[in-house]
């Protein structure tokens, strides 16, 4: 069963977001695709609180140089959390499985070796409709539910540090 409405959201849920800086990179293959997702995600950080000007974005070539992309953000940005946007489509070959697994994995590395949250914004679908559906079309855009956890897991980053620095 396809994906209910990616785009719902209730704000009363969300954390403000004025204080916190987020990074988005973004991958230029299917820009059809990323810059819908990259719009979603932008326009919910803003409506969630975030100021315009503590929105850094960043482009990679694909969806495999987003693992590189975010590191480097988080060793040269002052940045809460990242939101690491692509769009990878099932072709004639297994290349596909390669990126997508590599691209997980490499976030998930990501995750557990830093401490900047980075938000798995990446559609890897079957065939391009179902990527026009899920960034802007009939399912909603995955750019609005990944700046929620965006801004949720800033907020969780928040709390845990305040905990530690009074030695919990
Ligand atoms: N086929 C797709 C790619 N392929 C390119 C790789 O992501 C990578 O840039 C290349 O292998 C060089 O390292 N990337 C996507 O984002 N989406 C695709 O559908
Ligand atoms: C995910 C890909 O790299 C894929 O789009 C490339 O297409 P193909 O598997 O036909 O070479």
């Amino acid at each position: 069963m396809a994906t209910t409405n990616l785009s719902y959201y209730d704000k009363k849920t969300i954390p403000n977001a004025k204080t916190f800086r987020f990074g988005i990179v973004v991958s230029e293959w299917n820009p059809d695709v990323t810059r819908n997702l990259e719009k979603g995600a932008i326009e919910t950080l803003i409506a969630c609180g975030a100021l315009k000007e503590n929105i850094i974005s960043w482009d990679v070539p694909g969806s495999f140089e987003l693992v590189y992309g975010c590191k480097r953000m988080i060793q040269s940005q002052k940045v809460d959390a990242i939101i690491a946007i692509g769009n990878v489509i099932q072709g004639e070959t297994k290349h596909f499985d390669f990126v997508c697994e590599g691209v997980t994995q490499g976030i998930i590395d990501l995750n557990v070796k830093h401490d900047v949250p980075v938000i798995f914004c990446v559609l890897t679908d079957n065939t391009k409709q179902q990527s026009l559906d899920r960034s802007g079309g009939t399912l909603g855009n995955k750019g609005i539910e990944c700046a929620v956890a965006a801004v949720k897991m800033a907020a969780l980053k928040n709390i845990a540090r305040k905990s530690e620095s009074i030695g919990f």
